[in-house]
C-alpha cells in the first residue's frame, strides 16, 4: 500500500520538524488539543507529526473521525502499549482501556457491557449514587458557612467516592489507600515520558525517573491486590445474599471463578483472556475507576462554571429542576426522567469541555488509506475530538454555551454524529456512557434543586471566571471553581448555618 508515487508513501502533511524533537517544539507551551487544532489550521484534518521518535497522525475533522472510527474502525481498534505502560502491566493483564485489539479485549469488553456496565448493574448502584449525591450536598450547604465553597475539591470527592463504592463497595477497609493508589496509577499512565517519545533510546530509559515509578507502582499493586481479592472472596464465601450486594470486582473475581456470563466462557477462557497474573483484576478495576472518576468531576466542574458564566441557562435549568421536583425533601433517581433541558446543558458542557479531547490513543494495524494519505502500521492516532466540537464548519457560534443547539434531538453523543465525539465512536467507544451520564445527571440535578449559586467577592462578573484548562488524566480547570451557595429551602433562600 505505500509503494506510490514512485515508491515513496503518500504521508499526510506535517509542518516543519527539528532534529531529534521531530515536532516537539510545536507542542511546547499550549495544552496537547489546542496547539493541535493550530497546527491542523495550517496542515489540514490529517497530519502527522514526529514527537521525538514517535509517529503521531492527528485527526481534526469530522470526515477524517468518520473514516477512522467507522470505515477503517477494525484497522484503528488497538490502542498503542508504549515502553512504561509494558513496565507496570505484564502481556495479558491490560484491563481494557490498554488492552490491543483481539481476543482478550473482545471478551472483557464483552463483560464490561454484559456485566459491569450493564443497565442492570447500573441500577444496581443508584442507592450508593443516591447516598453519595446526598453527602455531596451536605459537605456544600456544610462548607455554605464559611464561603467561597471549593466545588471542585466535593466534585471530585464525590465522584472518587461514589466509583470506589461500586468498585471495591463500603465495607473494604483499606479504601482510602486503594483510592490513593488509584490516583497516583492514573497520574502515571497519562504521562508521556521520554522512553515513550523515544521507543527505541536505552539512554531516554536510563536517564528517565519512570521506569522506577512504573516498576514500583506495579509492586504496590502487586502486594495490594492480594489482601484485596482475599477480602473480597472472604466476604464472598460468608455472604449468602448471591449477587445483591456485588460491586465490580465481586463480579469479575465471581466471573473468573464461574466462569458466569450469559455468553459461553469457561474460567480457562477468562484465564487466558486476562492472563495469570495476579494483577490482572486491579487493571480491569482502575480502568473502570479512570473512566467514572475523572470524567463525572471534570464535566461537573465545567457545567457549574458555564451555568455560573449564563444565568439565563442557569435558570432555565433550576426552573426545570425545581418545577418537576417540587416539595421534594431530595433528589432520587425516579425524578431524572423528567430533566430534559438538564440534559441539554450535559450535552452542551460535553461539547465544549470534552474530558478527554483527544480521545484515548488508537494505534494502526495495518498500513492503509485515510482521506487518501497513507497511514503506516504501528503509528499512534489522535482523533481531536475537542477541535471537531469547536470547529465553525459544524456548529454556529461553536465557542458559545447554548444547550439549546440540541434541542431537535438531530446530534447525540452516541458516536454516529463524527462532529460530537465525547465517548469516541466505533469499537472503543466508551462502554460506560450510561453510567456516566446518571452520576453526571443526579450530582447536577441535586446542586440545582437544593441551592442558588453566587460567585464569591472579587469575581464581580460571570465573565471573570477563569476557564483556563489544564492537562491531567482529563482537561480540567486549571483554577479550582469557588461559589458561594445559598440553600433553598421552600420559598425563601438564605445562607446555610450550622
Ligand atoms: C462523562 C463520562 C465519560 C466520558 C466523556 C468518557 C469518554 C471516553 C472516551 C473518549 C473513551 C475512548 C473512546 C475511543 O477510543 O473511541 C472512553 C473509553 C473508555 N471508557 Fe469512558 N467516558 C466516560 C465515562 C466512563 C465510565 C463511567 C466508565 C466506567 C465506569 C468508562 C469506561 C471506559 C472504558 C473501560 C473505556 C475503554 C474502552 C475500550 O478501549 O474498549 N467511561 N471513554
Amino acid at each position: 500500500a505505500l509503494r506510490r508515487r514512485g515508491g515513496r508513501p503518500q504521508l499526510p502533511p506535517s509542518p516543519w520538524a527539528l532534529p531529534v524533537i521531530g515536532h516537539l517544539h510545536h507542542l511546547a507551551g499550549a495544552l496537547p488539543h489546542r496547539a493541535m487544532r493550530d497546527l491542523a489550521a495550517r496542515h489540514g484534518p490529517l497530519m502527522l507529526l514526529r514527537l521525538g521518535g514517535l509517529p503521531v497522525v492527528v485527526a481534526s475533522s469530522a470526515a477524517a473521525a468518520r473514516e477512522l472510527m467507522r470505515a477503517r474502525d477494525l484497522d484503528f481498534a488497538t490502542r498503542p502499549v508504549t515502553r512504561m505502560v509494558r513496565l507496570a502491566i505484564p502481556a495479558g493483564a491490560e484491563g481494557i482501556i490498554f488492552a490491543p485489539y483481539g481476543e482478550g479485549w473482545r471478551q472483557l469488553r464483552k463483560v464490561c457491557t454484559v456485566e459491569l456496565l450493564s443497565a442492570r448493574r447500573v441500577q444496581s448502584f443508584r442507592h450508593v449514587r443516591e447516598e453519595e449525591a446526598g453527602r455531596l450536598v451536605r459537605a456544600v450547604a456544610a462548607s455554605a458557612t464559611a464561603p467561597p465553597v471549593n466545588l471542585s475539591a466535593l466534585l471530585s470527592a464525590y465522584a472518587a467516592d461514589s466509583s470506589v463504592r461500586a468498585i471495591v463497595g463500603s465495607r473494604f477497609k483499606d479504601r482510602d489507600t486503594f483510592l490513593g493508589m488509584l490516583e497516583r496509577g492514573l497520574k502515571l499512565f497519562a504521562k508521556m515520558s521520554l522512553p515513550d517519545l523515544y521507543p527505541s533510546s536505552r539512554l531516554a530509559m536510563f536517564v528517565s525517573r519512570m521506569p522506577g515509578r512504573m516498576t514500583r507502582h506495579r509492586q504496590e499493586v502487586v502486594a495490594f491486590m492480594d489482601a484485596l481479592v482475599q477480602e473480597h472472596e472472604e466476604r464472598s464465601r460468608a455472604s449468602a445474599d448471591g449477587d445483591r450486594d456485588e460491586d465490580l470486582l465481586d463480579v469479575l473475581l465471581r466471573i473468573q471463578r464461574d466462569g458466569d456470563l450469559q455468553f459461553p466462557l469457561t474460567t480457562d477462557n477468562i484465564k487466558s483472556v486476562v492472563g495469570s497474573d495476579e494483577i490482572w483484576p486491579y487493571h480491569a478495576v482502575q480502568d473502570l475507576f479512570a473512566g467514572g472518576s475523572e470524567t463525572a468531576a471534570t464535566t461537573l466542574e465545567w457545567i457549574m462554571a458555564e451555568l455560573m458564566r449564563n444565568p439565563p441557562v442557569m435558570h432555565k435549568a433550576q426552573d426545570e429542576v425545581r418545577r418537576a421536583l417540587a416539595g421534594r425533601q431530595r433528589v432520587t433517581e425516579d425524578d431524572l426522567g423528567d430533566l430534559h433541558y438538564m440534559r441539554l446543558v450535559i450535552k452542551e458542557a460535553l461539547r465544549l469541555h470534552p474530558p478527554v479531547p483527544l480521545l484515548l490513543p488508537r494505534e494502526c494495524r495495518r498500513t492503509c488509506q485515510v482521506l487518501g494519505f497513507d497511514v503506516p502500521v504501528g503509528t499512534m492516532v489522535f482523533v481531536n475530538a475537542w477541535a471537531i466540537a469547536r470547529d465553525p464548519s459544524y456548529w454556529d457560534m461553536p465557542e458559545s454555551f447554548v444547550p439549546e443547539r440540541f434541542q431537535d434531538g438531530k446530534i447525540d453523543f452516541k458516536g454516529t454524529d463524527f462532529e460530537y465525539i465525547p465517548f469516541g465512536a466505533g469499537r472503543r467507544m466508551c462502554p460506560g456512557m450510561a453510567f456516566g451520564l446518571v452520576n453526571l445527571e443526579l450530582a447536577l440535578a441535586s446542586l440545582l434543586y437544593h441551592f442558588d449559586w453566587e460567585l464569591p467577592v472579587g469575581t464581580e462578573a460571570a465573565a471573570d471566571i477563569d476557564m483556563t484548562e489544564e492537562m491531567g488524566v482529563t482537561a480540567r480547570r486549571l483554577q479550582d471553581l469557588l461559589l458561594v451557595p445559598f440553600v433553598r429551602m421552600g420559598r425563601t433562600i438564605k445562607r446555610v448555618e450550622c
